[in-house]
């Protein structure tokens, strides 16, 4: 299995400096903006990961609203902390898209925390890339084509990696398969963060959520 046309791969993008100035910007949006407990639509089932956002938009989930984009963080109501410059000028320096990304979503993999393979789709413009950093311990990263459950190529990412989805990418399943808990001192209470930039695209009527236009 190869990568996907449009997977792209920097490793060590940013120096250990920028790490830590990442990290630092995490510490700062995340007081703003506390990790919470996302879960499943339906189900209600808890992600392995705890998560927060960036930017205008963030990227949320809870068993009765589904998969979508709000403006204010579920449990507080308060808006997302801006984007930090060093992701807005990462955007710029890997993409060709003309507008700013949206919304940056930060994960947070604790021991044990895995992504399901997904692909990301609540997004109402699907052709601008997705560009993700990964931060603190090391994980498999793993990516396959456009149909669930067929072959799939492995990439360990580490701490400072930069990855973009464009192209075909962008419609590929992925996911994390492990988290190589414990390599990393970086993240101050363990674990990998990793920050994912997209550009939303929402229609001007000020609706964010894919599945209410439908
Ligand atoms: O953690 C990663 O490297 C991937 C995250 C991801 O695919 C997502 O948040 O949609
Ligand atoms: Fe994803």
């Amino acid at each position: 299995m190869t990568y996907p046309d449009g997977f792209a791969h920097y490793p060590l993008y940013f120096s250990p400096d920028q790490q830590v100035a990442l990290i630092d910007a995490v510490k700062a949006g995340t007081a703003q903006a506390p990790f919470y407990q996302p879960t499943m639509p339906r189900t209600g089932a808890p992600l392995s990961v705890v998560m927060s956002n960036f930017g205008p938009l963030g990227w949320v989930t809870d068993r009765e609203g589904g998969y979508r984009y709000e403006a204010t963080h579920p449990n507080t109501g308060v808006q997302w902390p801006d984007l930090p410059d060093l992701l807005s000028n990462l955007w710029r320096e890997v993409t060709d898209w003309p507008e700013p990304p949206e919304a940056c979503l930060i994960n947070w993999y604790r021991d044990g925390a895995k992504m399901g393979m997904h692909i990301d789709r609540d997004e109402f413009d699907m052709n601008a890339p997705v560009v993700s950093v990964s931060l603190g311990d090391p994980a498999m990263f793993r990516i396959g084509g456009d149909a669930r459950g067929g072959k799939t190529a492995g990439i360990k990412l580490f701490s400072g990696d930069v990855v973009v989805l464009s192209g075909p990418a962008r419609r590929c399943y992925h996911g994390v398969s492990r988290v190589y808990y414990g390599q990393s001192a970086l993240v101050p209470k363990g674990g990998r963060i990793n920050l994912t930039m997209r550009f939303v695209g929402a229609p001007a009527c000020g609706v964010t959520t894919k599945k209410a236009m439908i």
